[in-house]
């Protein structure tokens, strides 16, 4: 690499950035327009800088005639908002065809001993240039919110000590990584409770609409008796729990389909 022109070495790598950004950022939107919820809250991406890239290579005992062997050179993070979202993201980045993944690197559940958390991704991405294709590295970090927050905090501390964080800073570091893999885990629960209860009220204004469409089947019948009744039983079990609802429901199907059979019905 010596002497090498590092603009030109550099440039595949920002298309590849800002390629990836755009598939991200892409993905984000395709999915809240069909979902109304998105896995990405929002993703960046960045190359490095040369004297970083140069630092890299020596850490990694990479010689600088192979310096494209370092990982990271190209680098993108997506932010979620749950770690259920950084799965969801993590399965459509190993089931995509127009990257490889080389590399998977679970700091989730293993977290660093700094106490940093996030999930990283080694991919191949191939870039199209007046050269023709050329295939690169390039590193996809999933976090979530919280994941980040940590890590900008820890990186900036990083840098003001100048990678020697006073034992006592750091060790308040992996109190502080802790107490917000717990806020994620608390997040995550309440999620699934917000979940339940939408599922629950959706479940619950179904069997109301199936009740109400039976009981008006019983009128146009001509079945007022029978349609009063079950109308009063609705009302009393509406002021219940769902499976008053759903066992009356089942009950008023039952007695629909034993009218049809017996000819009762005419429509
Ligand atoms: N803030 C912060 N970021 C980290 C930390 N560890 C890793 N990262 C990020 O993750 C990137 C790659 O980390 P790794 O996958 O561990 O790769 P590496 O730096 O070669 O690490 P090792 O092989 O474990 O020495 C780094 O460039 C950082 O952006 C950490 O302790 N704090
Ligand atoms: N994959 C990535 N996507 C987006 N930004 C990143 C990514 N990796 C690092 N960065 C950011 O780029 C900036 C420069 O980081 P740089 O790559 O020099 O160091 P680093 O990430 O700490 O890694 P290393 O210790 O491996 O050199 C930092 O603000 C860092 O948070």
């Amino acid at each position: 690499m010596y002497g090498r022109d590092w603009d030109t070495f550099l440039l595949p790598y920002e298309q590849a950035v800002e390629e990836l950004k755009v598939k991200f950022r892409s993905l984000r939107t395709e999915i809240k327009h069909k979902e109304e919820y998105t896995p990405i809250e929002f993703c960046t991406g960045r190359v490095k800088k040369v004297s970083s890239i140069i630092e890299k290579a020596k850490i990694l005992s990479i010689p600088l005639e192979r310096v494209e062997e370092v990982p990271d050179i190209a680098g993108i993070r997506i932010m979620c908002q749950f770690q259920e979202d950084m799965h969801r993201v993590a399965e459509h980045i190993r089931a995509r065809k127009d990257m490889a993944v080389v590399e998977e690197r679970d700091y989730v559940t293993n977290r660093k001993p700094s106490g940093y958390r996030s999930y990283h991704f080694i991919v191949r991405y191939p870039v199209q240039t007046v050269h023709g294709e050329q295939e690169l590295l390039a590193e996809v970090q999933l976090r979530t919110l919280a994941m980040n927050f940590w890590a900008t905090i820890e990186h900036s501390l990083n840098y003001k000590y100048k990678g020697n964080i006073p034992e006592q800073v750091r060790e308040r570091l992996v109190r502080a990584a802790e107490a917000s893999y717990r806020l994620d885990g608390e997040m995550s629960a309440i999620r699934d409770e917000i979940k339940d209860a939408q599922i629950l009220f959706e479940t619950k204004s179904n069997t109301v609409a199936d009740i109400l469409s039976m009981i008006e089947k019983m009128i146009h019948a001509g079945h007022l008796e029978l349609a009063a009744e079950y109308h009063q039983r609705f009302h009393e079990a509406q002021s219940e729990d769902i499976s008053a609802l759903m066992l009356l429901s089942e009950e008023i199907k039952q007695v629909l389909q034993q009218q049809e059979q017996n000819n009762n019905f005419y429509y």
